[in-house]
């Protein structure tokens, strides 16, 4: 099965909260909450990717990342590849524009969120990074 490069970005702001956005019911995965992001284009770098992303989803500009953690999940119907960025530096202020729900969630709160399960890994380096 073909593997899907997806952009993700853990963005921190000064208060220590990430941002999360609630999947739409009729995504995969639909319902639970995630990083915002999205599929990489063609000879497009994961950090355009992610900063293209942010902007159609979230409206916020990301201005700096670094590479945080590189996923593969095998969901079974997809197979998928979490290209995840921290991200310190950003400006605008986060809106669901798809309509979705957005929150700015303290890192000792995000074990009370539902995400899909590749995301595990994602929580793990954030405990251990800015835990
Ligand atoms: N954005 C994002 N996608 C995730 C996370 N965890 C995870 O397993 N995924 C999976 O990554 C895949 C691609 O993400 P996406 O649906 O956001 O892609 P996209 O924004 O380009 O959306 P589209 O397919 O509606 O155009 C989905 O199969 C989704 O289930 C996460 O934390 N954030
Ligand atoms: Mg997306």
């Amino acid at each position: 099965m073909k593997i899907v490069n997806v952009a993700v970005g853990v963005v921190v702001n000064e208060q220590k909260q990430i941002l999360l956005a609630k999947r739409a019911k009729e995504q995969h995965q639909g319902g639970l909450w995630e990083f915002p992001g999205g599929k990489v284009e063609l000879g497009e770098s994961t950090f355009k990717a992610l900063v293209r992303e942010f902007k159609e989803e979230v409206d916020l500009e990301l201005e700096h990342g670094q590479p945080l953690i590189l996923i593969e999940h095998d969901y079974g119907d997809k197979q998928v590849r979490l290209d995840t960025w921290l991200v310190e530096q950003f400006s605008g202020s986060a809106r669901g524009v798809e309509g979705q729900e957005v929150r700015w969630v303290p890192v000792a709160e995000l074990a009370n969120y539902e995400f899909p399960a590749a995301n595990q890994a994602i929580l793990q380096a954030i405990n251990q990074t800015l835990g």
